[in-house]
């Protein structure tokens, strides 16, 4: 079985499937009514955000809009290098738009208050935040999120998006990764 080939890099589950859908419901809930009769684009944050961003809109009946971009600021590692680039930009023109980043997790938080500022920058009405995970102890900067799912231990997780060395982003919960398998 392939899930057992990944299940053996892994030391605990901290956020199972059902947690993270039941969460994502219950946040859909809210962003519907917080953004009733505005038209709202979901920005999702390659690759990390794939995952929430495909069952977030889903979840969401209202009609909605969807752009990418892609930022990369921990490259193979387990730690942010704190340099934030733009790999891919969005498609989409943000003056006067409703905005609400999609993402996995806020670590050390410095990718989420780089694209907030800088997706601000551009025009638009509101940028707000959802993120599935923050890590509270890891935080370096402030970040603002007005819709979180969970907070978790200031442990390097894979699953559910999350990678490590590209690995893992296609387990469906959010797990620690052993030691083992990076040190
Ligand atoms: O709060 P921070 O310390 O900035 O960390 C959070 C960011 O780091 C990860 O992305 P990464 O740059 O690894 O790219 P990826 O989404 O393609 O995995 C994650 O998906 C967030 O975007
Ligand atoms: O804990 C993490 N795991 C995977 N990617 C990440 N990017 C920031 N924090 C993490
Ligand atoms: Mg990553």
């Amino acid at each position: 079985m392939h899930a057992t080939e990944i299940e053996a890099d892994l030391t605990e589950v901290l956020v199972t499937e059902q947690q993270i859908h039941g969460k994502l419901a219950e946040l859909a809930r809210r962003i519907e009514e917080d953004y009733a009769g505005r038209d709202l684009l979901l920005v999702g944050v390659l690759k990390g955000a794939v995952m929430v961003m495909a069952d977030l809109a889903r979840e969401l009946g209202s009609h909605i809009a969807m752009d990418w971009m892609a930022v990369s600021s921990y490259g193979a590692g387990t730690t942010s290098s704190g340099v934030v680039r733009i790999l891919k930009d969005l498609d989409t023109d943000l003056a006067g738009r409703d905005v609400l980043i999609v993402e996995d997790i806020i670590d050390s938080g410095l990718t989420l208050s780089w694209l907030q500022a800088n997706l601000r920058s551009r025009g638009a009405a509101s940028v707000e935040i959802c993120a599935l995970l923050r890590k509270p102890d890891a935080a370096k900067v402030d970040v603002d999120v007005k819709y979180l799912g969970f907070d978790i231990p200031n442990r390097f997780v894979v699953g559910y998006g999350l990678d490590y060395a590209e690995r893992y982003r296609n387990l469906r919960d959010v797990a620690i990764l052993a030691p083992h398998v990076y040190s």
